[in-house]
């Protein structure tokens, strides 16, 4: 996943360093992109307008129109800026295009009012007017023409990325960008397909390769990348026929409060559906009845209980140590007392800290504490408590999703989980790997609890902690589109039903 720097670097590689021609760089980006949607054009009744602006994107576009005329396409090609601005490569395509014999509409000698009379004659748009090295806000007559475009009827094709949409995300404040069905993205998927607002403006997302060899993608090294079902099918641990429950894993999840008794209980079950061979839960005595009638499977620590929540965890570090693989703390704590017991955690507990919800309000106050720590500590916030953490606001976290995050990881030297659609799992050497499972149908209390249980579960269970915790969000969300897609409403799921869905979802990756 690139910048729209990295993306010029990395196709600066491929030129002038390894010397392919840009022009058949741009030759294998057009035909790529007119495989991918002839499928769905119907070409007896499917009236083209391709959009050509004065760059590269524009180029591509010649490409795609002299593709789809030579298949027998109807094909409209409007060129948006006079000919003599087109230059380098795209001019070089622009003649091809002319010399063999197709012809175009100059919109700078029809003007806006010509263009709108002639769009509703169009079924499809295809959108090559700005590609990656558009920048600022969006000048006439681009602006006046996508507006048009996205209050007719026509359904968009968009080249690379959609018009008006820098590839690194766009401020919601000037937003103002062509609405596409579909966007065909060239070799590398550009930043701001996993940022919303502008997501929304991509429609469906398809990456095609346009030949750029993988050696300038590694040097330019973006350390972005997607996390995969077939990462996942890849990692998943596998449990050996000989192994017994200490094989997998001796979790401990503290968390609960006599006012949040479901935080807890979500957070042991999925903790268990997703092999964690014992599982303890330490929770207030004041809230353990409540709790325990709701969880066969796990054993109990009870904590003396203050204001209804835990007041002291009244075991040693040592004593924790000898009997957990890793500690998972936060779900439905509460923030009536003062916490210290997390910060005895963090300094004298010297295997894997999951830190969620109430216990990332309690570690603002013990975040130094985090910067000598050595141990793996996994912190896992939305983006409210991301924002309490850093003392940004929402809307500058928001905005700034990878960077920020990079900077918190590399910081305190921790594996930060920013959550939300999109989640990204950023290591603390900065390397960072996002989900795509997932929909908004998670956006409800509790689901953030789920997810906590399922990452103690596998970070018990693989060596590798980012691939731990990257499973663990990809089940997660694949969850929420198993029951969006089995008939679920995505209104009505709640966050039990993701543990209740994970064996069919763990059934599905495994027989796939
Ligand atoms: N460089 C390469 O090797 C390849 C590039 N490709 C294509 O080239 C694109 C990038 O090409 P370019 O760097 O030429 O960039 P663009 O095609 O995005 O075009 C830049 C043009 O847009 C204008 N522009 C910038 N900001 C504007 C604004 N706010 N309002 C109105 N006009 C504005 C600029 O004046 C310039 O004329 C990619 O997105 C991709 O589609 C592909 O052909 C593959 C190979
Ligand atoms: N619109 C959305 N699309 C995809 N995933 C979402 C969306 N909204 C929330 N989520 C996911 O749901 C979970 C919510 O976690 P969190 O806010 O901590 O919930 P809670 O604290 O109530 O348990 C996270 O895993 C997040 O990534
Ligand atoms: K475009």
């Amino acid at each position: 996943m690139v910048t729209g720097e990295e993306m010029r670097q990395i196709d600066r590689y491929a030129i002038e360093e390894i010397g392919l021609k840009e022009e058949l760089l741009m030759e294998n980006a057009g035909q790529a992109f007119v495989n991918e949607i002839t499928s769905l054009l119907d070409k007896k009744t499917a009236k083209i307008a391709v959009l050509i602006g004065a760059g590269n994107n524009g180029g591509d576009g010649f490409v795609i129109s002299r593709s789809l005329l030579e298949k027998g396409y109807h094909v409209d090609v409007w060129l948006i800026p006079p000919l003599e601005k087109v230059k380098g490569a795209a001019r070089y395509h622009m003649d091809v295009y002319l010399k063999s014999g197709f012809g175009l509409i100059s919109y700078h000698t029809i003007a806006n009012e010509g263009f709108m009379q002639q769009l509703t004659n169009y079924s499809h748009v295809i959108d090559a007017l700005l590609g990656t090295g558009f920048k600022g806000t969006l000048r006439s007559p681009y602006k006046e023409i996508i507006e048009q475009v996205n209050k007719s009827n026509c359904s968009v094709f968009t080249v690379d990325l959609p018009s008006g949409i820098t590839a690194d995300g766009t401020d919601v404040e000037t937003l103002m960008a062509i609405k596409a069905s579909h966007t065909i993205s060239f070799q590398c998927p550009k930043l701001s397909s996993f940022i919303y607002p502008p997501r929304e403006f991509y429609g469906n997302l398809s990456i095609v390769d346009i030949g750029i060899p993988k050696l300038a993608v590694i040097k330019v090294s973006s350390k972005r990348h997607l996390w995969t079902e077939e990462d996942v099918t890849r990692t998943l641990p596998v449990r050996r026929p000989s192994s017994h429950k200490g094989s997998h894993g001796k979790g401990l999840i503290i968390a609960g409060s006599k006012s949040m008794t479901g935080a807890p209980i979500l957070t042991t079950r999925a903790c268990h559906r997703l092999g964690a061979g014992l599982v303890t839960l330490a929770t207030p005595c004041s809230a353990h009845p409540a709790i325990a009638s709701q969880l066969i499977e796990a054993t109990f620590h009870l904590c003396p209980s203050k204001n209804g929540e835990i007041d002291d965890l009244n075991i040693s570090n040592d004593v924790l140590e000898k009997r957990y693989d890793a500690i998972a703390i936060g779900p439905g704590l509460g923030r009536n007392n003062n916490g210290f017991f997390i910060e005895a955690l963090i300094k004298g507990y010297h295997k894997p800290l999951i830190i969620d919800a109430d216990g990332l309000y309690y570690l603002k106050y013990f975040l130094p504490g985090l910067l000598v720590r050595k141990q793996v500590t996994i912190l896992t916030p939305h983006l409210g408590e991301f924002a309490y953490l850093t003392n940004e606001s929402i809307k500058m976290i928001e905005k700034n999703r990878f960077q920020l995050s990079k900077e918190f990881a590399e910081k305190y030297g921790v594996y930060l989980v920013l959550k939300g659609p999109y989640t990204i799992v950023t290591t603390p050497e900065g390397h960072q790997f996002i989900n795509t499972t997932g929909n908004s149908s998670l956006a409800k209390g509790g689901t953030g609890d789920v997810l906590t249980g399922m990452v103690l579960a596998l970070i018990m269970q693989q060596k590798d902690v980012q691939m731990a915790i990257s499973n663990a969000t990809f089940l997660h969300g694949r969850a929420a589109d198993y029951l969006t897609e089995n008939g679920w409403n995505s209104l009505s799921v709640v966050a039990s039903d993701l543990v209740n869905v994970l064996p069919q979802v763990l059934d599905q990756l495994q027989n796939s």
